[in-house]
């Protein structure tokens, strides 16, 4: 689907029919034994597991979650401050620890054993997505032949990643227990989960590729964005002046405070930025939807079964939907839909299976653009040009260079006074 419009007619309006994934018997099969949300049919157990996402991350939860995402914003600005070089790791440190904190109620630092662990794992289910990378995905029904193990390596690998991504979540779920007993422990997603008597429904494993695919889709995903925003604002730093304009009206212009979440209302300009990042060059791949029934759509015939995805660089960068589509511009969301995160563009796809982390990962993206635009200046490095036109590279290396300075002295004293208790993570 290479437009908006044909993605919403498709996905939205007729999103009970697309509801279900595209079989991939690698990632999918092997490597999750059916249990990972993000690769799983359309069932019942797909839906039980929506469900409770919903109940405990969903709008009626945002505040809840709201002091994490406070706490994890500063650490990464003082992060900034104290160590510019590394803004790359800073920003991986920043999404895996507001998404442990959320899931399992563990803040994490810069490397993280566990952490580090979880992303070498989930880096391995992102090549399986690569045309070529394995035989079953191309060649579904060799993995219902009764062959020997020994002449299967794509059991090889997808039966490692299984057993290392249980392992690694198996490590979270024995550490929350421990801070359980001692307790310790803090709300987050499976303690309500356990609180709310949803873990009588699941056995353990399930319940720890539910809790491991929380974390799996919310990090990469939050780091990414954030490249996203630094490489925006430095190669248009005209949206700066901009955001600094409402920043300055509300917080004062010469540091007197950091913005927190109830200034969020007041930061029009802010939540267009949050937008325009999740657009703007966007790097991120599409997971595609499948059809439950058969379907016509402007004269295509299209049989249960069918595999349909958006093409997220085309439609994101494609002049046909924005203008001016490479330049970072976040104007162009200040219209009538600027506060429905998911509206004008694609970014948590669409329909039935729309990323159901949406209102957690936009609230974290008004906090943190809102203290990173007040406090920083990004610029690009003489001799290392910032290459944009095609999508960053999403491993954990820098995908470019950029150089991260405070604004002033004032704004720079304002973190030291405001943010260095929160980056002491014991
Ligand atoms: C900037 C941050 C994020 C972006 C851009 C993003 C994007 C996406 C996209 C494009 C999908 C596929 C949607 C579709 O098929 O229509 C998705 C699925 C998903 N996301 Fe996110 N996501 C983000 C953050 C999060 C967070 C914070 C969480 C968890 C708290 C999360 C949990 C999930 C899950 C569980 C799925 C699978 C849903 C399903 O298959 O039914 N995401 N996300």
């Amino acid at each position: 689907m290479n437009s908006q419009r044909v993605a919403n007619e498709i996905l939205d309006k007729r999103g009970a029919r697309y509801i279900s994934r595209e079989r991939l018997p690698m990632p999918g099969d092997v490597a999750s034994r059916g249990k990972r949300l993000v690769f799983m049919p359309y069932g019942n157990m797909w839906k039980w597991q929506r469900k409770v996402i919903h109940e405990i991350i969903g709008p009626g939860n945002r505040n809840v979650f709201a002091p994490m995402q406070d706490i994890e914003s500063k650490a990464l600005i003082y992060q900034y401050l104290t160590e510019p070089d590394l803004w790359n790791q800073a920003n991986a440190r920043y999404a895996s620890s507001l998404i442990m904190s959320l899931v399992f109620g563990r803040r994490t630092k810069m490397g993280d054993a566990n952490v580090d662990r979880i992303i070498e794992t989930n880096n391995e289910i992102m090549q399986m997505f690569e045309p070529g990378s394995n035989l079953i995905d191309s060649f579904p029904f060799l993995v219902n032949i009764p062959l020997p193990h020994s002449i299967q390596p794509w059991r090889w690998w997808g039966d490692r990643v299984y057993k290392a991504s249980l392992a690694n979540w198996n490590e979270e779920f024995e550490g929350l227990a421990e801070r359980q007993r001692q307790g310790k422990s803090v709300t987050c997603f499976i303690s309500e989960f356990q609180r709310l008597g949803k873990d009588k429904a699941l056995d353990r494993e399930s319940m720890m590729f539910l809790g491991g695919t929380l974390i799996e889709a919310g990090s990469d995903t939050t780091r990414v964005a954030l490249n996203q925003l630094l490489a925006g604002v430095a190669l248009f730093p005209e949206s700066k002046v901009q955001a600094r304009k409402e920043l300055d009206e509300v917080c004062g212009a010469n540091a007197e405070r950091l913005p927190d979440a109830s200034d969020i209302a007041r930061l029009p300009y802010v939540r267009a930025v949050a937008k325009e990042v999740l657009r703007w060059n966007i790097s991120l791949p599409e997971i595609a939807h499948s059809l439950i029934e058969d379907d016509t759509f402007e004269g295509y015939n299209l049989p249960v079964g069918t595999n349909v995805i958006w093409n997220s660089w085309g439609v994101h960068m494609g002049a046909s939907e924005y203008k001016d589509p490479d330049r970072f511009w976040p104007e162009r969301f200040l219209n009538e839909d600027l506060d429905k995160p998911i509206k004008g563009h694609l970014a948590f796809g669409a329909g039935r299976r729309i990323c159901p982390g949406w209102v957690i990962a936009s609230n974290s993206l008004h906090l943190l653009i809102a203290r990173v635009m007040y406090c920083f200046d990004f610029h690009p490095i003489d001799g290392h040009p910032i290459p944009v036109g095609k999508p960053f590279e999403i491993g954990v290396e820098k995908p470019y260079e950029v150089k991260v300075t405070p604004r002033s002295q004032a704004h720079a004293d304002l973190i030291q006074r405001e943010c260095a208790a929160a980056a002491n993570i014991v």
